[in-house]
């Protein structure tokens, strides 16, 4: 577990923050520009004294106000991944793996070089400068040179942010792999929400140097009081599911998830591993009745928990589905017409839903 609370001033800006991070797992920092993301990641870092708190990683103090404890940058083991890959432009991409290599703590244990090197698909890349390899790429070696320092936790500021859509494609399966396999607490700094539904286990929501919100991803995508997640046109719940089927024919993969199954479009996941299921609420529409003769694949039994207030003319409605929420956004004018009531039993009528690309372990 890594538990940071901060206090830092710079001019005109104050950061107040208090959030604590899985020992496994990433855990997305979002917010807008300006929030203080690369600020905390800084002092986590040890390369910035906060003006107040305290940071541990298990039992590890890293910095301590009280205490009088600060461990320097160089002492705390910190994997960090940039924007820009920062490779060294005069080593071929095996030196840049060596040095990372190099600087590991003696003693320590982690993967090896070939296990990196197989584990980020750089194999034909080693003899390579930096500055014959895409962008893509090059990310991909700053994240093995990270790994092989054998950090104690991966700090990654916006490590996708200067890629352009198909490079961020390339690289997301790689970054999903490390998540598995790797058993220490990685920091990613986003501002993009497609990353954290497809990579994080954990968010801290931030705004104007404040946690909004904290926790696991699944339980804040169904919130419906968090401006920034549920006022954006693809507000819904995160679904754990597992691939149970794949039927050609029909073109369809069958979804298992708490409290039902979904249908897709065919997917390249192989039959038992999981998946992550982002149902948008405007993708979702309910009925009465059980519905019959109707083109859309899924229809799910719920219940209807709450109501909320949507968009202007809108209303979100939560939908109970076992041990799963899902998210409708409907017209109040059909909230009104269906006679819709906290408690009432519905059919979810799930239109299209897209599986985000994440490997097994979702
Ligand atoms: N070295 C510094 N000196 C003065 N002010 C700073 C310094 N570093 C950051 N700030 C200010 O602190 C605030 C938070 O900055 P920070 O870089 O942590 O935000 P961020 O959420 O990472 O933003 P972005 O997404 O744009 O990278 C901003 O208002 C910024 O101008």
């Amino acid at each position: 577990m890594l538990e940071v609370a901060l206090r830092h001033d710079w001019p005109g800006f104050s950061l107040d923050v208090g959030f604590r991070a899985p020992a496994a797992g990433v855990t997305a920092l979002f917010g807008p520009s300006g929030c203080g993301k690369s600020t905390i990641l800084a002092a986590v870092a040890g390369l910035l004294r906060p003006d107040a708190g305290r940071i541990a990683l298990g039992d590890a103090v890293l910095f301590d106000h009280g205490g009088r404890r600060m461990v320097p940058a160089e002492r705390r083991r910190c994997g960090m991944v940039f924007q820009d890959a920062r490779l060294f432009p005069h080593l071929s991409v095996s030196g840049n793996l060596r040095y990372g290599l190099r600087r590991a703590p003696r003693g320590t244990t982690g993967p090896g070089f070939d296990e990196v090197v197989s584990l980020l698909g750089i194999e034909a890349l080693l003899a390579r400068r930096p500055a014959a390899l895409s962008g893509g790429e090059k990310q991909r070696v700053a994240l093995g040179r990270a790994l092989l320092s054998r950090p104690a936790m991966l700090l990654m500021d916006e490590p996708l942010a200067a890629l352009d859509a198909p490079r961020k494609a390339e690289v997301l399966p790689f970054l999903a792999r490390l998540r598995q396999e790797l058993s220490i607490p990685l920091l990613y700094v986003t501002h993009a929400l497609e990353e954290v539904d497809q990579l994080a286990d954990s968010l801290v929501l931030l705004a104007g140097g404040r946690v909004l919100a904290s926790g696991a991803v699944e339980a804040l995508a169904a919130r419906t009081d968090l401006p920034m997640l549920a006022g954006r046109r693809d507000a819904g719940a995160l679904l754990p599911c597992t691939v149970l089927a794949h039927d050609p024919a029909r073109q369809l993969t069958r979804l298992g998830f708490p409290g039902g199954t979904l249908s897709v479009p065919l997917a390249p996941a192989p039959v038992g591993s999981t998946q992550r299921l982002r149902l948008r609420a405007r993708d979702v529409a309910v009925a009465t009745e059980e519905p019959r003769g109707l083109s859309v694949q899924n229809v799910l039994p719920v219940v209807l928990e709450a109501l909320e207030p949507g968009a202007a003319g809108e209303a979100m409605l939560r939908l109970r589905a076992g041990p799963s929420l899902l998210l409708a956004r409907v017209t109040l004018d059909s909230a009104h017409r269906l006679s819709l009531r906290p408690g009432q039993p519905l059919w979810a009528l799930v239109k299209s839903v897209a599986l985000a690309p994440r490997g097994p372990g979702a």
